[in-house]
């Protein structure tokens, strides 16, 4: 995972959200929907390819993305959230400009150990996040209704967390909208 020094990010002079979630939840493919501009974010089709922070300006808007680095799955949750977290958590504590984190969860999986690991990254920085599911048109609607509840319910509890869950496909395009939406609201000309 390559370092990333304090300077080399940009100046904090735009509204900036941050995607995360494990390697190939699919935060490039939900980035470039929500833009749609193929291939700003550099969907891949092998995990863990993004390994460093990117940095996208939206044209005609004062937002920027930043696409974190996916943090890999679940077999060593400790290990693979003391990685994440030394690369991500100066950054994520600093940036007064960053109004929220969207956590992607894919929704034929939910939440994992090493989901939670994270989420208490979040509240222990008091990082505003909030889950968005992914890959919906792989799981039939009544299943979507399902983990979009129990999801709602394992983090009700958190402090740091939005206290709603948005259902998405990149693929179908079911959702896109309305988180593409509720960013716009975290805009201030909005
Ligand atoms: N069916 C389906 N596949 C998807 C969807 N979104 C992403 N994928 C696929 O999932 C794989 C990973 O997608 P990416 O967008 O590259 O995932 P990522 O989280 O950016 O992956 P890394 O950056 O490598 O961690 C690709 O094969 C995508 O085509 C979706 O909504 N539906
Ligand atoms: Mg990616």
């Amino acid at each position: 995972m390559g370092a990333v020094s304090l300077q080399q990010l940009p100046e904090p002079d735009r509204t900036e959200i941050a995607f995360a979630g494990r390697s190939n939840v699919g935060k490039s493919s939900l980035i470039n929907a929500l833009t749609r501009q193929n291939n700003l974010a550099r969907a891949s089709g092998e995990p863990g390819r993004t390994r460093e922070l990117n940095f996208f300006n939206v044209d005609d808007t004062d937002l920027r993305i930043v696409d974190l680095p996916g943090y890999g799955y679940a077999k060593a949750p400790k290990d693979v959230v003391e990685k994440w977290t030394r690369l991500t958590r100066n950054f994520l504590r600093g940036r007064v400009n960053l109004k929220r984190v969207y956590l992607l969860i894919d929704s034929r999986h939910g939440l994992k150990t090493v989901d939670e690991k994270i989420m208490d990254v979040f509240d222990e920085a008091a990082v505003s996040y909030q889950i968005v599911l992914t890959k919906t048109d792989k799981i039939k609607p009544p299943a979507v209704k399902r983990i979009t509840e129990e999801t709602l319910q394992a983090i009700m509890k958190r402090p740091a967390a939005f206290p709603r869950v948005v259902a998405t496909t990149s693929a179908k395009g079911d959702g896109i909208d309305v988180l593409r939406a509720e960013i716009a609201a975290l805009l201030p000309e909005f």
